[in-house]
């Protein structure tokens, strides 16, 4: 828990006056709007900002974070938002907590995307991690097929003797690939197959990665 609230805290230091600020999900998103909601009350900070999910919506609600309608909101200056996996070329990926599509939406409407992560999550390649995809409801059984025949071998995910259903009203299934050799290319390639709504490869998106390490120090990656 320290270390990632030391991330998540880290990077809410380039959140500055005026800004419009995507607030990610997850267990280490949660630090940095805590300390965005602190920098609200004890400094005035002005911000507006649009949440990845509705448990960062309510989070962000409870500490009067302003929340803005995307009708009105533009580009973001930056998101904020943590990762299940981290490779030396900042591609990751994420979708741990379910919120991959509204982050990747989110992410890609910011002007930079900050992730703070713990030292565990930094790896040579990506893939250990189960890759989640986010597939429609409608026919899922030949999506599924569709991903397995990919070699994907994926598993849905539950929530005890029910699928796991995203904030969108969709399935995911989180696929054990254990070595990503091209994420660029298996990021196109499952998102050609209809019914996969998106995939948890986040490629190209990153611009700083927050990395606290259990010696104290906090490491800054930039692309
Ligand atoms: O869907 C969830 C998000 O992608 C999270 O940012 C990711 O899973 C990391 O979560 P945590 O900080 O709880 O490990």
């Amino acid at each position: 828990m320290e270390l990632k609230k030391a991330a998540a805290e880290r990077a809410v230091d380039f959140v500055k006056d005026g800004m419009k600020v995507g607030l990610g999900t997850g267990s280490t998103a949660y630090w940095a709007i805590k300390r965005l909601g602190e920098r609200i009350k004890e400094e005035g900070l002005n911000i507006q900002t649009v949440a990845t999910s509705k448990a960062s919506e309510d989070q962000a609600r409870e500490l009067g974070i302003p929340l803005i309608p995307f009708a009105e909101m533009g580009r973001l200056d930056l998101t904020i938002d943590g990762a299940d996996e981290v490779d030396g070329r900042l591609n990751l990926i994420k979708g741990g907590g379910g919120a991959l599509l509204r982050e990747k939406i989110v992410a890609t409407n910011s002007r930079r995307l900050i992730i703070v992560v713990d030292e565990s999550k930094v790896v040579h390649t990506l893939g250990k991690f189960p890759l989640p995809i986010e597939i429609v409801p409608f026919a899922f059984e030949w999506t599924f097929q569709a991903l397995d025949q990919l070699g994907c071998r994926p598993q849905w995910r539950m929530n005890g003797e029910e699928k796991y259903v995203t904030d969108n009203g969709n399935y995911i299934a989180d696929c054990l690939l254990g070595r990503i050799s091209n994420a660029e290319a298996l990021n196109q390639k499952l998102n050609m197959i209809p019914g996969v709504v998106d995939n948890g490869l986040f490629v190209d998106l990153a611009d700083t990665v927050v990395v606290s390490h259990s010696d104290g120090s906090i490491e800054l990656k930039k692309r």
